[in-house]
């Protein structure tokens, strides 16, 4: 049975009045409770401003988000005050205020909310532990790593228990290792809480390394959107093809595609793209091309790597000598539950032939 719906947005567009086009365009994206959920996409596809608009910093052009079965479009005032505080945000820069201590920044929602002083000095000290920040409470933000102000960050967005964190690129202003510390808790916090946590980035290391789910945006729509395994290990779209290059090699560098034939010619071998999911990835299958078949591969690019726990990799290879086994050899491949597709022809180098003809 799937999860509740969480944050539903259905239909949004919005278009500022000095833009040319609309910034957002049709988008409609269901997420989950307990999910963490991706939003990935080129600089300028939008991101920033969808995330704005699922908690109305900005107002859609058209459109609605419900929120926790609340349409919070709808909302102006008190209650779209009220509304918010089931949304917690967090900012790429942070935005602590340098003129309160880590535990006055964290007191703010509970002031705003009109909590009595002594409820809100009860309530800061666990949130502070939660994000490891105990032993900070009364250091102001210049004596803070950036990695500590977002702890901060996330304890003041934390303060009211919304069911929902949004982070607004909240690793981008940080070092790798601190990236790395910052997302194993919003991982564990999501875990611990069940807290339904949106990110939006750029970085896709940070989608594959904490998200379940992820939409990728270009141009103000979602051109795909799924478990994140799925879309990067079988991306529809030519946008998020590209887009995660960096990460799986579904595309080769532009010196080897500049080699590829479109069909086979004489001298030439058949290329093939393998994407390796699950225990297939540790299977001997190169190993199995030259003593099964007596291929000789040659590989052009390839990289495995982790999303979350499961392995994932994506090796091209020219098959030489493949001939007339290559049915034999594309059905020995998809039964080990390898995804294989000839996506070209090359022609083998005067060595590759001089071997294949001593056979
Ligand atoms: N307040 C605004 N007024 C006018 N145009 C805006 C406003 N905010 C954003 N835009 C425009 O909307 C488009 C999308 O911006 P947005 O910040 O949502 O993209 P993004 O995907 O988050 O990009 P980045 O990763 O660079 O922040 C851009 O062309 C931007 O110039």
């Amino acid at each position: 049975m799937s999860r509740e719906a969480v944050i539903r947005i259905e239909h949004l567009s919005k278009t500022f009045s000095d833009a040319a086009g609309p910034v957002l365009d049709d988008v409609s994206l269901t997420i989950r409770r307990g999910e963490i959920h991706g939003i990935i996409g080129r600089s300028g596809a939008g991101k920033s401003t969808l995330v704005r608009c699922i908690n109305l910093l900005e107002r859609p052009s058209a459109g609605r988000v419900i929120v926790s079965g609340r349409e919070i479009t709808s909302l102006r005032g008190r209650a779209l005050r009220n509304a918010r505080r089931d949304i917690g945000m967090i900012f790429q820069h942070f935005n602590v205020l340098s003129s309160h201590t880590v535990a006055g920044n964290v007191a703010l929602p509970f002031k705003v909310a009109g909590l009595p002083r002594a409820e809100i000095a009860r309530r800061i000290p666990p949130l502070l532990e939660l994000v490891g920040l105990a032993h900070k409470a009364d250091a102001y933000p210049s004596e803070l790593s950036g990695g500590q102000k977002q702890r901060v960050g996330i304890a003041r967005a934390l303060a009211l228990d919304p069911s929902v964190l949004l982070c607004d690129e909240a690793t981008s202003a940080l070092d790798p290792e601190t990236t790395d510390q910052i997302l194993a808790l919003l991982r564990d916090i999501n875990r611990k809480l069940g807290l339904t946590i949106v990110l939006i980035t750029h970085e896709m290391h940070v989608v594959r390394d904490i998200a379940t789910r992820v939409a990728v945006l270009d141009h103000g729509r979602v051109v795909e959107e799924g478990a994140t395994f799925d879309v990067l290990a079988f991306p529809k779209s030519a946008v998020a093809r590209s887009f995660l290059s960096g990460l799986v090699a579904h595309e080769l560098p532009p010196p080897v595609a500049a080699q590829l034939l479109p069909a086979a010619v004489p001298g030439s071998d058949p290329v093939l793209r393998i994407v390796f999911t699950g225990t297939a990835a540790h299977d001997p299958i190169v190993a199995d091309l030259v003593s099964v078949f007596g291929i000789q591969p040659n590989i052009l690019h390839g990289r495995i790597d982790y999303v979350g726990d499961r392995p994932l990799g994506v090796l091209t290879l020219v098959a030489g000598g493949a001939g007339e086994k290559l049915p034999a050899v594309l059905s020995h491949l998809s039964s080990l539950g390898l995804v294989v597709e000839v996506i070209g022809h090359a022609v083998r180098s005067a060595v590759a032939r001089r071997h294949s003809a001593a056979r």
